[in-house]
C-alpha cells in the first residue's frame, strides 16, 4: 500500500493526565479533587474504580520516562494536579507536590524529552467545588493564581503549556450530560461554566504574557466530526449545529472574540445563554501560540425534531467500532482539521490526543493490539492528508502512553500503547508501542 511520510521537524509524543496515572491520591499533602469525591460516590464509575493508585506513576515516573526514551518520542504531555500544589485550591502551597513535578520534568529533560504541561485536566480541588466550583467566578481567579505559581516555578524548564483540557467535557459532559465529575445536569450551569473556563484560559494566558514566560501557550479543545446522513439541507444544518457545540462554541470566543450566534440561539431557547461581563471577551480572545486538537471519532447525523438540543440524531450506519463502541472514522479527522483551518486561519496545531480503546490483555508476555495499530495508521494517514492540504501540524501525541483510569469507565477501557496490570502495576509494551516506535524513528510508515 502507500508510504505515508512526515516532515523531519514534526514532534512525536504521547499524552497522559495526572488523575488518570499518578495514584498517591492521599500522599505527600495532596488535597482531594472532585474526581476523588466523584469516583468514590457509588454508581459513578464502572466497578467502583478510583484514582487512589492508578498506574502509580507518582512513584514509577522514572520507569515511565525510560519507556518513553526507548519509544524515541521527543515530547511528553502530562498534567499537573492542582490539588497536589494547592491542597485547598488557593493559599498554602504543598512543596512536596511541586517537588514531584520538578523530579518528573528534570527526568524528562535529562532524557531528551520535552515536557508539554496541561494545567487543568479535570481534577478541580474539592475545596473549590465546595465553594461553587467553576460556576463561581472566584474559581477563575484561583485558576489564574495557580497558573501563575506554576509558570514562575517552571519557567525555562517547561516551554509548551496548555491551559485547559477539553472545556466542553468540563462544562457540558460534566454539568449537563452529567457522566463526569461533579455530575450535574443543568444546561444553564454548563453554559456559565463553559464561559468561566474560557475566561480562566484567557486569564492564565494574560499572566503568562505578563510574566514573560519562555515558550508557547494554547488550549486543547475536543473535536468530533458529524457527517450529514444525506445532502438534504436539514441534515447538513443539524450536523453543523451539533459540531457547533464542540467547535464554534469553544473556538469563536478565542479566535473571534464572540460566541457564535447560532449557538447562542440554541442555548437562549432553553434560557441558558451564559452570563458574560464587560471585558470578558477581550480576555478570552487574546492571541495564543497554538491550539491542541483532540480527535477520536466521528458519526453520521441527521435532522430529527427535538431529538436533542440540536434537533440532531446520530445514525449508526455500520462503521467499525473500537472497544469503547466509538466509530472508527479517520475521514472525520481530516475534515475537522480543514474546517478549523478554514474557519480560524493558519494556526499552529498540535494533535494533543488521538488514540483508540482496545482492551487486549497480555498473552505470553505480548499484547497483540492490531486494532490499535490499524487505527493509528488510518488516523495518521488522515493527518498527512490535512498537512498536504496546508494545515500547520507541529506535532502528534498519541493517547495514551499507558493504560490508565478512563474516568467513568474506570480501568476497564484501555487506551495505552503500554499495557498496565492494575494488580501488579507491571508495564508491558504492546505491539502498537513497537509499531509507533518504528514510525517515530523513520518518520514514515507503510499504510
Ligand atoms: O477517553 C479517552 C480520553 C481521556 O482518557 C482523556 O483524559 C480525555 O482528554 C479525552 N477526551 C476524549 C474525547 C472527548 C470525550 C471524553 C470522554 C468521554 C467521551 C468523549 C477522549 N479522551
Amino acid at each position: 500500500m502507500a508510504i505515508i511520510e512526515f516532515p523531519k521537524e514534526m514532534k512525536w509524543g504521547a499524552a497522559t493526565a495526572a488523575y488518570q496515572i499518578e495514584g498517591a491520591a492521599l500522599e505527600d499533602g495532596r488535597g482531594l479533587s472532585i474526581w476523588d469525591t466523584f469516583s468514590k460516590t457509588p454508581g459513578n464509575v464502572l466497578n467502583g474504580d478510583n484514582g487512589d493508585v492508578a498506574c502509580d506513576s507518582y512513584h514509577r515516573y522514572k520507569e515511565d520516562v525510560q519507556i518513553m526514551k526507548e519509544l524515541g518520542i521527543n515530547v511528553y504531555r502530562f498534567s499537573i494536579s492542582w490539588p497536589r500544589i494547592f491542597p485547598a485550591g488557593t493559599g498554602e502551597i504543598n512543596q512536596k507536590g511541586l517537588q514531584y513535578y520538578h523530579n518528573l520534568v528534570d527526568e524528562l529533560l535529562e532524557n531528551g524529552i520535552e515536557p508539554m504541561c496541561t494545567l487543568y485536566h479535570w481534577d478541580l480541588p474539592q475545596a473549590l467545588q465546595d465553594q461553587g466550583g467553576w460556576e463561581n467566578r472566584k474559581t477563575v481567579d484561583a485558576f489564574a493564581d495557580y497558573a501563575e505559581q506554576i509558570f514562575k516555578e517552571f519557567d525555562g524548564k517547561i516551554k509548551k503549556w496548555i491551559t485547559i483540557n477539553e472545556p466542553w467535557c468540563v462544562s457540558f459532559l460534566s454539568n449537563f450530560i452529567g457522566i463526569h465529575a461533579p455530575g450535574f445536569q443543568n444546561l444553564k450551569l454548563a453554559t456559565d461554566i463553559s464561559h468561566h473556563l474560557l475566561l480562566a484560559h484567557g486569564k492564565a494566558v494574560a499572566r503568562f504574557r505578563d510574566l514573560k514566560v519562555e515558550g508557547s501557550i494554547g488550549y486543547a479543545p475536543n473535536t468530533e466530526w458529524l457527517e450529514p446522513f444525506s445532502s438534504k439541507q436539514e441534515d447538513i444544518d443539524a450536523c453543523n449545529r451539533g459540531m457547533g457545540w464542540f467547535i464554534e462554541w469553544f473556538f469563536d470566543p478565542v479566535f473571534k472574540g464572540q460566541y457564535p450566534h447560532f449557538m447562542l440561539e440554541v442555548f437562549d431557547k432553553h434560557g441558558a445563554a451564559p452570563a458574560i461581563q464587560a471585558g470578558d471577551m477581550e480576555i478570552i480572545s487574546q492571541k495564543i501560540d497554538f491550539v491542541g486538537i483532540n480527535y477520536y471519532t466521528g458519526s453520521v447525523g441527521r435532522y430529527k425534531k427535538d431529538a436533542d438540543l440540536f434537533d440532531l440524531e446520530k445514525v449508526d450506519i455500520g462503521y467499525e467500532k473500537t472497544d469503547f463502541d466509538w466509530n472508527i472514522y479517520p475521514e472525520g479527522f481530516y475534515k475537522v482539521l480543514l474546517k478549523i483551518k478554514d474557519q480560524y486561519g493558519d494556526i499552529p496545531v498540535y494533535i494533543t490526543e488521538n488514540g483508540a480503546c482496545y482492551n487486549d490483555e497480555v498473552e505470553n508476555g505480548r499484547v497483540k493490539d492490531q486494532g490499535r495499530i490499524d487505527y493509528l495508521k488510518q488516523h495518521l494517514t488522515s493527518l498527512k492528508r490535512a498537512m498536504d492540504s496546508g494545515v500547520q501540524i507541529k506535532g502528534y501525541l498519541a493517547w495514551s502512553l499507558l493504560d490508565n483510569f478512563e474516568w467513568a469507565e474506570g480501568y476497564h477501557k484501555r487506551f495505552g500503547i503500554v499495557h498496565v496490570d492494575f494488580n501488579t502495576l507491571k508495564r508491558t509494551k504492546k505491539d502498537s508501542y513497537y509499531w509507533y516506535k518504528q514510525t517515530v524513528k523513520n518518520g514514515w510508515f507503510d499504510m
